[in-house]
Parts: structure tokens; C-alpha cells; sequence
């Protein structure tokens, strides 16, 4: 019997792109995880109460039971950098609060990163949760600090609300170490749209004690 011949521009059976993607693994089955249920929170918030939600309910509650089944990570410690990267509420993409913000240096010596934050993140009606915009800073500000050469815990933090943050609109969030002294460090950073600086914030970090670290 003869194959058939698929039509032009359409994928043979042995096209390489349908060959079927390797079984992921170790963090990057976690970050998959994490964005599916990522979605499943924002769908949520979204919903209209829908007839059969006991139903659905039961089905993410199974499906919750298998992940569960397959056991935990061991507790986090403070020297497991890869553990602060990947399951922070902020940039983690093992976890699904994290929006997740995507952070890189700046170029000057700051670190500079985008999100793009949708319903599980309002405040105010079609606006960002004031608390959220805290931690997105006190967030990356740490990374700041990080990035400076300085693991640091916050002491304090001054958070600026100058304009409402829209949801559904990219954001940029700055984080600069502006000086050290000792094992106090400070550093500043801003929340920004296209329309100008909704959020700044300055605060004080203290280098985490060596025995910590
Ligand atoms: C982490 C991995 C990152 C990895 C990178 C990833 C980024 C993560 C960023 C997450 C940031 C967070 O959310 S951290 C979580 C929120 N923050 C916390 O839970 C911190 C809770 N507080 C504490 O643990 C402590 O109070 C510390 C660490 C802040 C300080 O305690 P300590 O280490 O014993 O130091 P201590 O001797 O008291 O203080 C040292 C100096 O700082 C001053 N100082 C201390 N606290 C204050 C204060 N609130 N306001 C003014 N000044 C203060 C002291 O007067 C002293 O000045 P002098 O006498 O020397 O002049």
C-alpha cells in the first residue's frame, strides 16, 4: 500500500516538527506545572460560577493528589541560590504566583524587568494591588542587591504610589544599589508604563549574617 502524499505545505508524518517533545524534567516540568496553574488561578478569576464547579473543583483537587504523589523538595536553604531563583513569589518560574517577572542587568549597574500583570493581581478595580507593586520592588531591589554582591534582607522599605498601575499593561521595574555601609545597603526603584513612573521605592537592607549565608 502506498503512503499519501501529503499536499503541499502540509506536515508529512515524518515531518521532524511532530516528532513527539522529550518527556521534560527537573525544573522545567516544574516551570510547565507552574504555568498551567498559573492559568487555571487566572481563568478562575475570571469565571462566571460555572453549573459543574464541584466537579471541576474535584478534578483539580485530583489532579493536585497525583503532583502531590510524585513528593517534595527538601526545605529550602539559604545557600541554594538555584532554590531562591526558581520558587521566589516574584521571578520564580516554579511558582505560580510569580507573574512571573523576567529581571536582567541594565546595563548600569541596576537590574531592570518586565511583567505583564492580568486579574489575580488587582487592587483597585482594573489596577494593581498596592502590595503587589511592594513586592515586585522589594523583590528586585534584592536582586539589586544581589547583583551588587550584597544577600540581603529587608529592613525597611519606603513604597511611592504616584498613579494607578493598569493591569493588563507591561510594566517595567527598576532596582538600583545606591550605596553600602558596613552590612546596611540602599537601594531605590520604580514601577513604569509608557505613561511615566507609577511606583517608586527606596529601603534599607542588611546583609545577611555570614553564619546565614
Ligand atoms: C536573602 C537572599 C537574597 C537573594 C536575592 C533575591 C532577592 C530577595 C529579596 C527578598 C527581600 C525580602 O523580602 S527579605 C524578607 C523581609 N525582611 C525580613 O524578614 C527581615 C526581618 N528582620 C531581620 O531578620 C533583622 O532585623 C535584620 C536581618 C534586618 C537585621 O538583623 P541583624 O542581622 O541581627 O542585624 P542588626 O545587628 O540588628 O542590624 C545591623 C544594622 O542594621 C540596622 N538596622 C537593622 N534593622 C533596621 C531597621 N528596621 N531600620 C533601620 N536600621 C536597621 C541596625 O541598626 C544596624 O546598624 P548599625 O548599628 O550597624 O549602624
Amino acid at each position: 500500500m502506498t503512503e499519501p502524499v501529503p499536499a503541499e505545505g502540509e506536515a508529512s508524518p515524518a515531518d521532524p516538527h511532530l516528532a513527539p517533545e522529550p518527556a521534560p524534567t527537573g525544573a522545567e516540568g516544574i516551570a510547565q506545572l507552574a504555568a498551567a496553574a498559573r492559568r487555571v488561578v487566572d481563568t478562575v478569576v475570571h469565571a462566571d460560577p460555572p453549573a459543574d464547579a464541584a466537579l471541576l473543583a474535584a478534578k483539580l483537587h485530583a489532579i493536585a493528589d497525583e503532583i502531590a504523589g510524585s513528593g517534595r523538595i527538601s526545605p529550602p536553604r539559604w545557600d541554594n541560590p538555584e532554590h531562591n531563583r526558581d520558587h521566589n513569589p516574584v521571578t520564580g518560574a516554579a511558582n505560580p504566583l510569580a507573574p512571573p517577572l523576567t529581571v536582567s542587568a541594565d546595563g548600569t549597574g541596576g537590574v531592570v524587568g518586565t511583567a505583564t500583570l492580568g486579574f489575580p493581581y488587582q487592587g483597585p478595580p482594573g489596577h494593581v494591588h498596592g502590595g503587589i507593586s511592594a513586592l515586585l520592588l522589594d523583590h528586585v531591589l534584592g536582586i539589586a542587591n544581589a547583583a551588587a554582591g550584597h544577600r540581603a534582607m529587608t529592613a525597611w522599605l519606603r513604597v511611592s504610589y504616584h498613579r494607578p498601575l493598569p493591569l493588563l499593561t507591561e510594566c517595567t521595574v527598576r532596582g538600583k544599589r545606591v550605596s553600602s555601609e558596613g552590612r546596611k545597603i540602599r537601594a531605590t526603584g520604580t514601577i513604569s508604563t509608557g505613561h511615566g513612573t507609577h511606583v517608586s521605592a527606596e529601603g534599607l537592607f542588611v546583609a545577611v549574617r555570614p553564619d546565614l549565608a
